[in-house]
Protein backbone atom coordinates (compact mmCIF):
# COMPACT_ATOMS: atom_id res chain seq x y z
CA UNK A 1 0.00 0.00 0.00
CA UNK A 2 2.13 2.71 -1.43
CA UNK A 3 0.83 6.29 -1.17
CA UNK A 4 2.73 9.31 -2.46
CA UNK A 5 2.44 12.85 -0.81
CA UNK A 6 -0.36 14.21 -3.05
CA UNK A 7 -2.15 11.47 -2.37
CA UNK A 8 -2.10 12.47 0.97
CA UNK A 9 -3.17 16.25 -0.07
CA UNK A 10 -5.95 14.61 -1.99
CA UNK A 11 -6.95 12.97 1.17
CA UNK A 12 -6.69 16.31 2.69
CA UNK A 13 -9.29 17.73 0.09
CA UNK A 14 -11.27 14.86 0.64
CA UNK A 15 -11.61 15.73 4.28
CA UNK A 16 -12.47 19.49 3.66
CA UNK A 17 -9.55 20.27 5.95
CA UNK A 18 -7.83 21.84 2.55
CA UNK A 19 -9.23 23.38 -0.01
CA UNK A 20 -7.96 23.70 -3.30
CA UNK A 21 -7.58 27.80 -2.69
CA UNK A 22 -5.83 27.46 0.40
CA UNK A 23 -3.38 24.59 -0.05
CA UNK A 24 -0.16 26.06 -0.04
CA UNK A 25 -0.73 29.29 -1.99
CA UNK A 26 -0.55 32.56 -0.70
CA UNK A 27 -4.14 34.21 -0.26
CA UNK A 28 -5.73 37.42 1.65
CA UNK A 29 -8.86 37.53 2.83
CA UNK A 30 -12.33 39.74 2.10
CA UNK A 31 -14.60 39.90 5.16
CA UNK A 32 -18.16 40.16 4.14
CA UNK A 33 -20.10 40.81 7.30
CA UNK A 34 -18.77 38.10 10.00
CA UNK A 35 -18.15 36.11 6.94
CA UNK A 36 -14.01 35.99 5.61
CA UNK A 37 -13.54 34.56 2.00
CA UNK A 38 -10.06 33.32 1.28
CA UNK A 39 -8.89 34.71 -2.15
CA UNK A 40 -6.24 33.37 -4.25
CA UNK A 41 -4.07 36.09 -5.41
CA UNK A 42 -1.84 35.41 -8.60
CA UNK A 43 1.26 33.46 -7.80
CA UNK A 44 3.68 35.30 -9.93
CA UNK A 45 3.20 37.56 -7.31
CA UNK A 46 4.92 35.37 -4.61
CA UNK A 47 7.88 33.11 -4.56
CA UNK A 48 7.39 29.38 -4.26
CA UNK A 49 6.77 28.34 -0.44
CA UNK A 50 10.54 26.92 0.71
CA UNK A 51 10.51 23.03 2.26
CA UNK A 52 12.33 23.86 5.29
CA UNK A 53 13.25 20.14 5.80
CA UNK A 54 15.86 19.92 3.36
CA UNK A 55 19.54 20.01 3.44
CA UNK A 56 21.22 23.50 4.20
CA UNK A 57 24.24 24.38 5.43
CA UNK A 58 24.22 24.46 9.32
CA UNK A 59 23.35 20.35 8.69
CA UNK A 60 26.11 18.30 10.54
CA UNK A 61 27.26 15.43 9.11
CA UNK A 62 25.50 13.09 11.12
CA UNK A 63 22.18 14.87 10.35
CA UNK A 64 23.42 14.14 6.46
CA UNK A 65 23.79 11.11 6.98
CA UNK A 66 20.59 9.94 8.12
CA UNK A 67 18.44 12.26 5.86
CA UNK A 68 20.18 10.13 2.81
CA UNK A 69 19.67 6.88 4.44
CA UNK A 70 15.85 7.63 4.30
CA UNK A 71 16.05 9.40 1.43
CA UNK A 72 17.71 6.84 -0.93
CA UNK A 73 14.38 4.59 0.27
CA UNK A 74 12.09 7.03 -1.06
CA UNK A 75 13.25 5.79 -4.48
CA UNK A 76 14.58 2.29 -5.50
CA UNK A 77 15.42 1.00 -8.90
CA UNK A 78 13.91 -2.26 -10.38
CA UNK A 79 15.40 -5.07 -11.96
CA UNK A 80 14.81 -4.23 -15.12
CA UNK A 81 16.23 -0.47 -14.38
CA UNK A 82 13.24 1.64 -13.93
CA UNK A 83 12.58 3.99 -10.97
CA UNK A 84 10.04 3.41 -8.84
CA UNK A 85 8.20 4.65 -5.45
CA UNK A 86 10.32 3.18 -2.42
CA UNK A 87 8.85 2.06 1.40
CA UNK A 88 9.43 5.61 2.66
CA UNK A 89 8.27 9.23 1.14
CA UNK A 90 9.85 11.93 2.54
CA UNK A 91 7.42 14.86 3.80
CA UNK A 92 7.58 18.33 2.77
CA UNK A 93 7.52 20.91 5.48
CA UNK A 94 6.56 24.47 5.59
CA UNK A 95 6.41 27.75 7.72
CA UNK A 96 2.81 27.43 7.12
CA UNK A 97 0.87 24.40 6.16
CA UNK A 98 -2.36 26.12 5.55
CA UNK A 99 -2.57 29.43 4.67
CA UNK A 100 -5.95 30.39 6.25
CA UNK A 101 -7.68 27.53 7.61
CA UNK A 102 -5.46 27.85 10.99
CA UNK A 103 -6.88 30.11 13.54
CA UNK A 104 -10.67 30.13 12.79
CA UNK A 105 -12.66 33.55 12.44
CA UNK A 106 -11.79 34.81 15.91
CA UNK A 107 -8.23 35.93 15.66
CA UNK A 108 -7.07 39.48 13.54
CA UNK A 109 -6.21 39.89 10.31
CA UNK A 110 -2.65 40.97 11.83
CA UNK A 111 -2.26 37.43 13.65
CA UNK A 112 -3.43 35.65 10.49
CA UNK A 113 -1.00 36.68 8.34
CA UNK A 114 1.44 36.36 10.62
CA UNK A 115 1.08 33.02 12.41
CA UNK A 116 3.79 30.57 11.41
CA UNK A 117 4.32 27.09 12.78
CA UNK A 118 5.97 26.79 16.13
CA UNK A 119 8.75 24.31 14.58
CA UNK A 120 9.45 26.73 11.78
CA UNK A 121 9.51 30.18 12.82
CA UNK A 122 13.35 30.71 13.49
CA UNK A 123 15.02 32.32 10.44
CA UNK A 124 18.20 31.55 11.59
CA UNK A 125 19.35 28.07 10.18
CA UNK A 126 20.47 25.75 12.79
CA UNK A 127 19.14 27.91 15.76
CA UNK A 128 16.64 25.64 16.58
CA UNK A 129 14.50 23.05 15.52
CA UNK A 130 16.13 21.46 11.84
CA UNK A 131 14.41 18.32 11.19
CA UNK A 132 12.83 15.69 8.56
CA UNK A 133 9.97 13.43 8.41
CA UNK A 134 9.83 10.54 6.63
CA UNK A 135 6.95 8.33 6.32
CA UNK A 136 6.38 4.55 5.62
CA UNK A 137 3.29 3.34 5.07
CA UNK A 138 3.47 -0.03 4.45
CA UNK A 139 5.00 -0.44 8.28
CA UNK A 140 2.59 2.49 9.59
CA UNK A 141 5.45 4.16 10.94
CA UNK A 142 6.88 8.00 10.78
CA UNK A 143 10.64 8.90 11.23
CA UNK A 144 11.78 12.05 11.86
CA UNK A 145 15.28 13.04 11.91
CA UNK A 146 16.23 15.97 14.27
CA UNK A 147 19.44 18.31 14.95
CA UNK A 148 18.69 19.94 17.86
CA UNK A 149 19.97 23.71 17.62
CA UNK A 150 21.64 26.22 20.26
CA UNK A 151 18.55 27.88 20.81
CA UNK A 152 16.80 24.92 22.56
CA UNK A 153 18.44 24.89 25.50
CA UNK A 154 17.23 23.82 29.01
CA UNK A 155 19.80 22.31 31.26
CA UNK A 156 22.91 23.49 30.50
CA UNK A 157 24.17 22.21 27.24
CA UNK A 158 21.02 19.84 27.08
CA UNK A 159 18.02 19.91 24.96
CA UNK A 160 14.75 21.71 27.19
CA UNK A 161 12.02 19.20 28.05
CA UNK A 162 9.73 21.41 26.17
CA UNK A 163 11.37 21.64 22.77
CA UNK A 164 11.50 17.53 22.91
CA UNK A 165 7.93 17.45 23.58
CA UNK A 166 6.96 20.30 20.71
CA UNK A 167 8.83 17.57 18.06
CA UNK A 168 6.97 14.63 19.57
CA UNK A 169 3.84 16.27 19.38
CA UNK A 170 4.66 17.40 15.48
CA UNK A 171 5.86 13.64 14.36
CA UNK A 172 3.10 12.14 16.26
CA UNK A 173 0.62 14.37 15.48
CA UNK A 174 1.84 14.64 11.45
CA UNK A 175 1.67 10.80 11.61
CA UNK A 176 -1.71 10.41 13.23
CA UNK A 177 -3.28 13.24 10.57
CA UNK A 178 -1.94 11.13 8.11
CA UNK A 179 -3.12 7.47 9.52
CA UNK A 180 -6.65 9.51 10.15
CA UNK A 181 -7.35 12.67 8.49
CA UNK A 182 -8.00 16.19 10.96
CA UNK A 183 -7.11 15.18 14.61
CA UNK A 184 -5.81 16.75 18.06
CA UNK A 185 -3.31 16.03 20.33
CA UNK A 186 -5.87 15.11 23.42
CA UNK A 187 -2.57 13.29 25.77
CA UNK A 188 0.78 12.96 25.19
CA UNK A 189 2.54 11.26 27.69
CA UNK A 190 6.42 11.31 27.86
CA UNK A 191 9.17 9.50 30.10
CA UNK A 192 12.30 11.52 29.69
CA UNK A 193 15.11 8.63 29.84
CA UNK A 194 18.52 10.29 28.95
CA UNK A 195 18.73 14.23 28.07
CA UNK A 196 19.74 14.97 24.59
CA UNK A 197 23.35 16.99 24.09
CA UNK A 198 22.72 20.30 22.43
CA UNK A 199 23.60 19.78 18.30
CA UNK A 200 23.26 16.27 18.39
CA UNK A 201 21.26 14.62 15.89
CA UNK A 202 18.70 11.87 17.38
CA UNK A 203 16.11 10.02 15.61
CA UNK A 204 12.06 10.18 16.84
CA UNK A 205 10.42 7.36 15.77
CA UNK A 206 6.41 7.02 15.68
CA UNK A 207 4.68 3.91 15.11
CA UNK A 208 0.50 3.27 15.20
CA UNK A 209 0.11 1.67 18.48
CA UNK A 210 -4.23 1.20 17.44
CA UNK A 211 -7.14 3.11 16.32
CA UNK A 212 -10.55 2.69 17.95
CA UNK A 213 -12.92 4.62 16.58
CA UNK A 214 -12.12 8.65 16.75
CA UNK A 215 -8.98 7.62 18.85
CA UNK A 216 -5.36 7.42 17.24
CA UNK A 217 -3.00 5.68 19.25
CA UNK A 218 0.43 6.24 18.99
CA UNK A 219 3.91 5.50 20.57
CA UNK A 220 6.99 7.29 19.73
CA UNK A 221 10.57 6.62 20.48
CA UNK A 222 13.52 9.14 21.08
CA UNK A 223 17.06 7.67 20.13
CA UNK A 224 20.52 7.89 19.52
CA UNK A 225 21.03 7.66 15.74
CA UNK A 226 22.52 3.98 16.32
CA UNK A 227 19.83 3.22 18.41
CA UNK A 228 21.53 2.96 21.20
CA UNK A 229 20.56 5.21 23.71
CA UNK A 230 17.17 5.82 25.02
CA UNK A 231 16.38 9.66 25.40
CA UNK A 232 12.11 9.71 25.54
CA UNK A 233 9.58 7.27 25.31
CA UNK A 234 5.91 8.57 24.58
CA UNK A 235 2.37 7.36 24.54
CA UNK A 236 0.36 9.66 22.54
CA UNK A 237 -3.37 9.81 21.95
CA UNK A 238 -5.13 12.02 19.30
CA UNK A 239 -9.03 12.23 18.37
CA UNK A 240 -10.44 13.13 15.16
CA UNK A 241 -11.87 16.09 14.36
CA UNK A 242 -13.89 17.49 11.96
CA UNK A 243 -12.79 20.50 10.09
CA UNK A 244 -15.31 22.73 11.57
CA UNK A 245 -13.73 22.31 15.21
CA UNK A 246 -10.61 23.39 14.03
CA UNK A 247 -12.02 26.64 11.58
CA UNK A 248 -14.73 27.65 14.43
CA UNK A 249 -12.60 28.48 17.44
CA UNK A 250 -13.75 24.90 18.82
C1 LIG B 1 1.35 17.06 2.95
C2 LIG B 1 1.75 16.75 4.34
C3 LIG B 1 0.80 15.84 5.02
C4 LIG B 1 1.04 15.79 6.47
C5 LIG B 1 0.29 16.91 7.10
C6 LIG B 1 0.50 16.93 8.56
C7 LIG B 1 -0.12 18.16 9.10
C8 LIG B 1 -0.22 18.14 10.57
C9 LIG B 1 0.97 18.71 11.23
C10 LIG B 1 0.65 18.90 12.63
C11 LIG B 1 1.88 18.98 13.42
C12 LIG B 1 1.63 19.59 14.70
C13 LIG B 1 0.72 18.74 15.55
C14 LIG B 1 0.35 19.49 16.74
C15 LIG B 1 -0.95 18.99 17.28
C16 LIG B 1 -1.36 19.82 18.43
O1 LIG B 1 -0.56 20.35 19.13
S1 LIG B 1 -3.02 20.04 18.71
C17 LIG B 1 -2.99 21.29 20.00
C18 LIG B 1 -3.05 20.70 21.38
N1 LIG B 1 -4.31 20.06 21.58
C19 LIG B 1 -5.42 20.76 21.87
O2 LIG B 1 -5.42 21.97 21.96
C20 LIG B 1 -6.66 19.95 22.03
C21 LIG B 1 -7.60 20.59 23.05
N2 LIG B 1 -8.68 19.66 23.34
C22 LIG B 1 -9.77 19.59 22.54
O3 LIG B 1 -9.98 20.37 21.63
C23 LIG B 1 -10.75 18.52 22.85
O4 LIG B 1 -10.64 18.11 24.22
C24 LIG B 1 -10.54 17.26 21.95
C25 LIG B 1 -9.12 16.69 22.10
C26 LIG B 1 -10.79 17.64 20.49
C27 LIG B 1 -11.52 16.18 22.38
O5 LIG B 1 -12.78 16.76 22.52
P1 LIG B 1 -14.07 16.02 21.96
O6 LIG B 1 -13.95 15.83 20.50
O7 LIG B 1 -15.25 16.78 22.47
O8 LIG B 1 -13.97 14.58 22.62
P2 LIG B 1 -14.72 14.04 23.92
O9 LIG B 1 -16.15 13.81 23.55
O10 LIG B 1 -14.42 14.88 25.12
O11 LIG B 1 -13.98 12.65 24.11
C28 LIG B 1 -14.08 11.62 23.11
C29 LIG B 1 -13.41 10.39 23.70
O12 LIG B 1 -12.00 10.67 23.88
C30 LIG B 1 -11.64 10.51 25.27
N3 LIG B 1 -10.70 11.57 25.63
C31 LIG B 1 -10.81 12.90 25.38
N4 LIG B 1 -9.74 13.56 25.88
C32 LIG B 1 -8.95 12.62 26.44
C33 LIG B 1 -7.72 12.69 27.12
N5 LIG B 1 -7.07 13.84 27.30
N6 LIG B 1 -7.18 11.53 27.57
C34 LIG B 1 -7.81 10.34 27.38
N7 LIG B 1 -9.01 10.23 26.73
C35 LIG B 1 -9.56 11.36 26.29
C36 LIG B 1 -12.95 10.66 26.02
O13 LIG B 1 -12.91 10.00 27.29
C37 LIG B 1 -13.94 10.00 25.10
O14 LIG B 1 -13.79 8.61 25.18
P3 LIG B 1 -15.06 7.60 24.97
O15 LIG B 1 -16.01 7.95 26.07
O16 LIG B 1 -15.62 7.93 23.60
O17 LIG B 1 -14.46 6.25 25.06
Amino acid sequence: MAWSVGRICKGFLRLGLLSKQTQLIPVTSVSVGTVRTAVTLPSFLFPKPRDFSLPNSSWGLEMMRMYEHYNRQCEVETEGGQKQEGPWQKLPSYNRLLKYATGGVYLSEMIQSKARLFTRNIRNPGAAFEYVLFVNSEEQKCVCVLQAGHLLEGPPGHVHGGAIATMIDTVTGTHATILSGPVMTANLNINYRRPIPLGSTVLLESSLEKKEGRKTFITCRVTSTDGSKLHTETSALFLSISASHLLSGL
